[in-house]
């Protein structure tokens, strides 16, 4: 379970101590959970070794991504923007990290999209188009339809993200089998401010919706 967006302490720690198997950050100034990498370097050093640290950015440049190892010393890069399967290569050649790529579903054509990735990138992220107007690329806290990652290979690694909450996570992992999810917006009572009493709603979803199915191997 990866919880994104990750900006004070008290959820960094509160993330973990549920057992978030990943803890994100995001470098992205128009995002109401951009963090400074400094900042975020001083977080991830808490909590470093408990969850895997992933910085998240969007179309970053190599300066930008230099910064951004530099202060966080990330374990995973999640490629948010329209980096393309060459970029991804350039990345992972400079930085020697694990990428997981997000690419944003609406329809059953946008699955095509996976394949010129497959070999290169260490895991995916599926997340919803954002909404007409919405100046970020996630974030947005809303779903696509869960029923299009049927026609997706079994053996395509990822994330399911998008408008993830306690209330509809149980049909999500019911529909999609996902092994991991991912959360932002979700577990927020304002846009960028999480909430504790929320992260709970959402783990005890999880765990009860873990229980009802059968198990392989769960990495949420
Ligand atoms: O959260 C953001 O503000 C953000 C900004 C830029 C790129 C990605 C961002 N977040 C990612 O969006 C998804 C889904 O978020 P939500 O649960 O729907 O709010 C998640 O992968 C975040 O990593």
């Amino acid at each position: 379970m990866k919880i994104c967006g990750l900006k004070t302490l008290e959820a960094a720690e509160h993330a973990v101590a549920l057992g978030a198997s990943h803890a994100g950050f995001i470098f992205f100034p128009r995002s109401p959970r951009n963090i400074e990498p400094d900042d975020a370097g001083r977080l991830a050093e808490r909590i470093r070794g408990r969850a895997r640290i992933v910085a998240v950015t969007v179309d970053a440049e190599n300066d930008e991504l230099d910064e951004v190892v530099s202060a966080l010393d990330p374990d995973i890069l999640q490629l948010h923007g329209q980096e393309s399967p060459e970029r991804v290569l350039t990345v992972k050649a400079i930085y020697g990290l694990p990428v997981m790529k997000a690419l944003s579903i609406r329809e059953v054509s946008d699955l095509d999209r996976i394949d010129p990735y497959l070999g290169i990138v260490d895991r995916f992220l599926f997340d919803a188009k954002p909404p007409a107007g919405s100046e970020l690329p996630g974030g947005n806290g809303v779903s696509f339809d869960w029923r299009l990652l049927e026609a997706l290979d079994g053996s395509v690694d990822y994330m399911l993200s998008g408008g993830l909450n306690a209330a509809n996570i149980g049909e999500a992992l019911a529909l999609t089998g996902a092994r991991a999810v991912d959360i932002s917006s979700g577990v927020e009572r304002a846009p960028g401010v999480k909430d504790l009493k929320l992260m709970d709603a959402f783990f005890d979803a999880v765990r009860r919706a873990e229980a009802e199915r059968p198990r392989s191997g769960s990495k949420t």
